[in-house]
């Protein structure tokens, strides 16, 4: 099955959307579809969040998230430093708000990766965002996928399975839908509602 957009909402095609969200379950493939995306155009830019998560294997500070402590989120947070945070599955994540607004004025698209409550707040504060729903082919491959990626332990694993279930029922939120059912797709799909192609 292809990446068909599925419950499309019409974006006017005078409008170009500079600032897209992509959201999605955990495990269903936001990174994986974003590094193919990036490896083809490195032009386009993507946020870098802080988190109070710690690093998995391989990740680097810097490139796939600021990786700070409780009391560096706090300071991001009180000194208003973020464009959106949320607390997912235990840890904190929130978008650096200059970087985006520097690239935004500079009129280049700009690409977030955040879930599900950190959409809610883009929604409300830039109304003229696009948000992309990234969805597994079904729940069972969500599963293997988020099982077999092996960087969670069991009780982390479920407790983002939970978080799952919430993002999916929230789907008619976003203005259209990804199917993630080949990565090569659904980065094209991405990369023409962007409209960097
Ligand atoms: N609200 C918000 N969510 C974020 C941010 N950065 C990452 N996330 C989301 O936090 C969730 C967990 O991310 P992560 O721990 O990297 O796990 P993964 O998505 O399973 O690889 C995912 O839904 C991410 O999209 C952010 O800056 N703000
Ligand atoms: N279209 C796909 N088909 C099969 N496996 C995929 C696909 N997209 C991603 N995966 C695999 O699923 C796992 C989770 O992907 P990942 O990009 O880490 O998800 P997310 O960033 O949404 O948490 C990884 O092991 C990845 O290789």
């Amino acid at each position: 099955m292809a990446a068909t957009p599925r419950g499309t909402s019409p974006v006017p095609p005078d409008v170009r959307p500079r600032l897209t969200v992509l959201s999605g379950p955990s495990g269903v493939g936001k990174s994986t579809v974003v590094a193919h995306m990036r490896k083809e155009h490195p032009d386009v830019w993507l946020s870098v969040s802080a988190t109070t998560r710690r690093p998995r294997p391989g990740e680097k500070h810097g490139v796939h998230y600021f990786f700070v402590s409780d009391e560096e989120m706090d300071k991001l947070i009180a000194n208003g430093e973020l464009l959106e945070w949320a607390e997912f599955a235990g840890n904190r994540y929130g978008t650096p708000r200059d970087a985006v607004i520097e690239r935004l004025e500079s009129g280049e698209p700009v690409l977030l990766e955040i879930d599900l409550q950190g959409a809610r707040q883009v929604r409300a504060s830039m109304s003229d965002a696009l948000l992309v729903f990234l969805a597994p082919p079904s729940w069972e491959e969500l599963v293997r996928r988020l099982t077999g990626r092996g960087t969670e332990p069991p009780e982390v694993i479920e407790r983002r399975l939970q978080a799952a279930k919430i993002e999916l029922a929230a789907e008619p939120e976003f203005d259209t839908t990804l199917v993630n059912t080949s990565v090569e797709d659904v980065a094209r799909e991405l990369l023409a509602l962007m409209e960097v192609v």
